[in-house]
């Protein structure tokens, strides 16, 4: 389960926390600290602050006229969004020189919407790693602390050549933000020599462009970048894109995992199985390296649920794919269907893959499910073979005779080519 966060909401006007507690409400994963004075905002501040990850403040209070709540949550580190009754552009820019993640003025229920998916997406971002390239050390810093403002992590390289290496040790970033005139490798030359091995969906790149230089913002396109930015921007309009960019990845990754993974169990279907793993048998068999299909299946499920109710069937269920999933980490593993599951072991022989396969049969049968208070035992039979016959379902069928004969022999059990 994901970990819920606290943030700190101040307002003084009961009619405007009612609207920020509804829309509040809706937000599972976000947990709301409310304060109505910056007297009792200072108080939560102490009790709460292990827990708090931002701040969400009226800028006029009773007790605090002129911004003090802003300024004491800034002097504290806290990334703060400032409520607002008026739109003010002096004090909106004032502000953002200060260092707000945002500034949102009280025009109704969408505006506290958007509050509300900010604090969401600062929460999100804290997970994102970005790279930012760029050769000027004066532009390189303020495009980093924007970032780092709105909680992302943020990596540094001087030029496209540092930019390639940072990548490499780091493959878990999403974002790329890069400037065109660097030395050794430009923005351009980064983006051919990138998109050769990222796809727009795994790794998004923001071209930045000077001034004068209009038609670099094109070109960067053409050369695959998600996206330009010209130089100079406005906070905002550097925020507006990124965030565009990310929730746009987020769509893609939430459709890939809606097209590849089982809804239940969140592991993998059969249909990415079939597609991730014909790929590998074909590449074990070309090079004569070892491969080992294996083939999982609970014992006596049908039990579990008559005896217990679907409820812990599922639970079961879930429990048994994620423990599958985080000792088979580096294997492919899937969810063929009911409580079958399969996984393909690469460089294993079949002796080490039954090992392996045996080895997880007793951690699952050392850990039991609960109904209420009551340990229910699961157990799983499966089938191993390294047999690369004619195709993987040849394969997966020579397996599916071991589990049979896994299941005749009294189950809990794995029975593999020897
Ligand atoms: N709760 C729950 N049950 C499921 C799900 N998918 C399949 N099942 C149940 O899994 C059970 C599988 O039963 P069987 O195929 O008879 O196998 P078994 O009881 O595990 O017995 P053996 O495999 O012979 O050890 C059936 O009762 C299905 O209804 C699911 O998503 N949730």
């Amino acid at each position: 389960m994901e970990e819920i966060k606290k943030i700190l909401v101040v307002e003084d006007s009961q009619m405007v926390m009612k609207v920020i507690r509804h829309v509040m409400n809706q937000e599972p994963t976000i947990e709301a600290v409310y304060a109505e004075s910056f007297a009792e905002a200072k108080q939560r501040y102490e009790e709460e602050q292990d827990d708090l990850f931002a701040a969400l403040v009226d800028l006029n209070l009773p007790d605090a006229p002129d911004g003090e709540v802003v300024d004491y949550m800034l002097d504290l580190g806290v990334p703060t969004i400032v409520l607002t009754g008026s739109f003010d552009e002096e004090r909106r820019e004032e502000l953002l020189n200060k260092g707000i993640v945002d500034y949102v003025t009280k025009e109704g229920r969408y505006s506290y919407a958007y509050a509300v998916n900010m604090i969401n997406r600062l929460r999100k971002n804290q997970d994102i790693k970005v790279l930012v390239v760029e050769d000027s050390t004066t532009s390189r810093s303020f495009i980093c602390e924007l970032l780092r403002r709105h909680l992302f992590q943020v990596l540094e390289a001087g030029d496209g050549v540092e930019a390639i290496k940072v990548l490499l040790q780091h493959p878990e970033v999403k974002l790329l933000i890069t400037d065109y005139n660097m030395p050794n490798m430009d923005g351009f030359e980064l983006v051919q020599a990138l998109r050769g091995k990222y796809d727009k969906s795994d790794l998004i790149i923001i071209g930045l462009s000077a001034e004068g230089q209009g038609s670099l913002s094109a070109k960067f396109i053409k050369n695959g970048a998600n996206d330009f930015l010209p130089k100079p921007f406005y906070h905002e309009e550097f925020h507006c894109r990124v965030m565009h960019n990310v929730e746009s990845l987020e769509l893609i990754e939430q459709i890939k995992d809606a097209a590849n993974r089982d809804h239940l169990t969140k592991a993998y279907n059969r249909r990415y199985f079939f597609e991730v793993g014909e790929a590998m048998y074909a590449q074990a068999k070309e090079k004569g390296s070892p491969l080992a299909a294996v083939i999982i299946d609970i014992d006596h499920f049908k039990k579990i649920n008559d005896t217990h109710g679907h409820e812990v069937g599922d639970l079961a269920l879930k429990q048994f794919s994620d423990c599958l999933t985080e000792n088979l980490g580096r294997f492919l593993v899937a969810r063929a269907g009911g409580e079958e599951f399969f996984a393909l072991l690469p460089g294993l022989d079949n002796e080490k893959a039954i090992a392996f396969i045996d080895k997880l049969r007793e951690i699952i049968a050392s850990n039991p499910v609960y109904a209420g208070n009551e340990a229910v035992p699961i157990t799983f039979s499966a089938g191993v073979s390294n047999q690369l016959l004619g195709n993987l379902d040849e394969q997966l069928n020579m397996a599916d005779g071991y589990l049979y004969r896994a299941k005749e022999a009294g189950r809990n059990l794995v029975v593999g080519d020897d």
